[in-house]
């Protein structure tokens, strides 16, 4: 608590060095801490104490008959007295200070924010402005601790308020369309150890976030060796996050969990993958699949052309082998070939093609990524399609093919958040479900869950960018074409390979086309193994 108090107070200063000027004036600057019972209300008080030893003024706002216990009554002991205390019934009374922190609730906010509470931050933000301060201190800015009071950190949503029993309904319907009444909205959120999935999804994506190391196993932001060992157990749920630096061991450590790439083996114990291509003219994607399929790992892939096409796919390809695939009669006779591990269908297809190939594909029981037209061909019974897949699929749909399958929970896309009904989407499916997107979501039909944000300092807007999936639909195939068959981890393949798409964007940079992706593969692995 003495940490994150601490990180919090110097969270403020970073984010607003304008205040460090006013510490030694006439007009010191001045914070608003609303402190609740637990832990994040200790948080407050620890913030409290550093601000007032700058020499700011600083009004704790808090139940004044609850007493606290542990390390959050040891820091109320600890407020200096030039902290004035104060009931949260004198929300309103005093001069508008420049920063309002809360510390009301954070992780262990388990229910609705009651209007009471939410009322305090507009009474504090409503008080008149103190006569002698410049115009720009009038607005003042609101710091969350961990998360705003009343946010839910797992499934990154506002717990939904219950409105007050006094209204009547056109009070009511007022109420229920002004966000303002019914969240607190920050400017700044500091949280703790490591950022948390609800920080990455939807409310908060874009807000600033400081992460304070406090101490904990892993650091701040570090988490490539927690990412190896996932606990594997249902519903758990993890931030794909790691931040690449000084700990390429770690990074080694989860790409040799996720591939299982023996030093001795040849190419077709390194796996052999296959990707599906379209017709005349319609190769390019499953091509970029193919090549991202290669260069992440797989042993050999074969690219399976339409015969019309294969003169076409011939001239542009050497690595990648090619066979024509006239029809699904002869894809199910490729199965009997056990080196087969891995299968992309989808990426430039056609949906005639698809809805053909499909099934053959999933009687062979492989590691299988079904992507673009091979989830689009199947709007309109996507019941046919959940009737053939099986545990080692996984469905890789962006927001409109996610819409044309689930079309129920797209609707809810909106009010809901990405992860519960990505996890619903898995669980009807029965197979793994990546919904992609800056802020990507994996589930498998157990609940197991991932999300992955190229968000803030891992942004990626490049990958906005045609053909990007086609390219992510490759990178997976490849990885699971790694791996043993008899031990596959498709979550863990998606996550890694989500993961390298964006860092691969990012070493690009700005003037991305898609098929530049699986060349900085290489570069991006020879850092994990440096
Ligand atoms: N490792 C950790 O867990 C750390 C936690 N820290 C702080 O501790 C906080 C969590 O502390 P607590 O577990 O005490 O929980 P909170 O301080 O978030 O909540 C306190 C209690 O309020 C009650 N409550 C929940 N929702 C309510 C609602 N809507 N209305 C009224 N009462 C409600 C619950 O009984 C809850 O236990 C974190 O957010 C963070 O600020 C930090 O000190 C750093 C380390
Ligand atoms: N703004 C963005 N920031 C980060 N990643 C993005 C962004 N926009 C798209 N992506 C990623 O790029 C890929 C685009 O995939 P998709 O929409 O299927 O494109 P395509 O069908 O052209 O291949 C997905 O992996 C998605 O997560």
């Amino acid at each position: 608590m003495a940490r994150a108090g601490a990180g919090v107070a110097a969270a403020i200063l970073r984010n607003w060095p304008q205040f460090l000027e006013l510490e030694s004036s006439a007009e010191p600057p001045c914070a608003v801490i609303l402190c609740g019972p637990g832990n994040n209300g200790g948080d407050g008080y620890v913030v409290g104490q550093h601000l007032s030893a700058r020499g700011w003024r600083v009004e704790v706002l808090r139940e004044l008959n609850h007493s606290h216990e542990g390390a959050a009554a040891h820091a109320l002991a600890n407020l200096p007295a030039a902290v004035e205390q104060h009931g949260f019934a004198m929300a309103a009374t005093g001069h508008r200070p420049d920063i309002i922190v809360d510390a009301l609730f954070g992780i262990g906010c388990t229910r609705p924010l009651g209007t009471e509470y939410l009322a305090l931050f507009g009474a504090v933000a409503a008080r008149p402005p103190r006569p002698a301060t410049a115009r720009w201190r009038h607005i003042p800015k609101v710091v969350a601790v961990d998360c705003p009071s009343g946010f839910d950190l797992d499934r990154g949503v506002f717990l939904a308020p219950e409105p007050p029993r006094s209204l009547d309904q056109e009070a009511l319907t007022e109420w229920s369309t002004d966000e303002s009444r019914r969240h607190i909205a920050t400017d700044l959120c500091v949280t703790f150890h490591l950022p948390k999935p609800g920080h990455v999804l939807s409310a908060l994506s874009g807000q600033r976030l400081e992460i304070v190391d406090i101490g904990l196993p892993g650091g701040a932001g570090k988490d490539a060796a927690a990412l190896a060992d996932l606990p594997k157990q249902p519903h758990a749920l993890r931030l794909v996050d790691p931040v690449r630096g000084n700990r390429p061991k770690a990074f080694q450590r989860w790409f040799q969990s996720v591939t299982h790439l023996d030093k001795a083996a040849h190419k077709y114990q390194r796996g052999h993958a296959i990707v599906l291509s379209g017709g005349l003219g319609q190769g390019g994607a499953a091509r970029m699949a193919a090549r991202a399929a290669l260069r992440i790992g797989a042993g050999a892939v074969t690219i399976a052309a339409p015969q019309s096409a294969v003169p076409e796919t011939a001239a542009q390809i050497n690595a990648l082998m090619l066979r024509p695939l006239p029809d699904s009669y002869t894809l199910r006779g490729w199965m009997e070939d056990d080196r087969l591990r891995a299968l992309c269908l989808g990426p430039g297809l056609g949906h005639k093609r698809a809805q053909e190939m499909v099934p053959a594909a999933l009687w062979g029981k492989r590691a299988t990524v079904l992507d673009a037209d091979a989830l689009s061909c199947f709007g309109e019974d996507p019941q046919v399609l959940f009737n053939h897949l099986h545990e080692d699929c996984i469905l890789t749909p962006h927001e409109g093919e996610f819409r044309t399958l689930f079309p129920d929970l797209a609707a809810e896309l909106h009010q809901s958040d990405r992860l519960t009904l990505t996890r619903r989407a898995a669980e009807r499916a029965g197979a793994v479900v990546l919904l992609k997107g800056p802020v990507t979501v994996i589930a498998r039909p157990d609940g197991c869950a991932s999300v992955h944000p190229a968000l803030r300092e891992r942004a990626a807007p490049w990958l906005a960018t045609a053909g990007a999936g086609d390219v992510l639909a490759g990178m997976i195939t490849g990885l699971l074409a790694t791996q043993d068959p008899h031990h596959r981890d498709i979550l863990g393949a998606a996550e890694l390979a989500v993961w390298m798409h964006v860092e691969a964007a990012r070493q690009f940079g700005p003037g991305l086309l898609a098929e530049d992706l699986p060349d900085e593969l290489p570069a991006l692995m020879r850092a994990l193994f440096a």
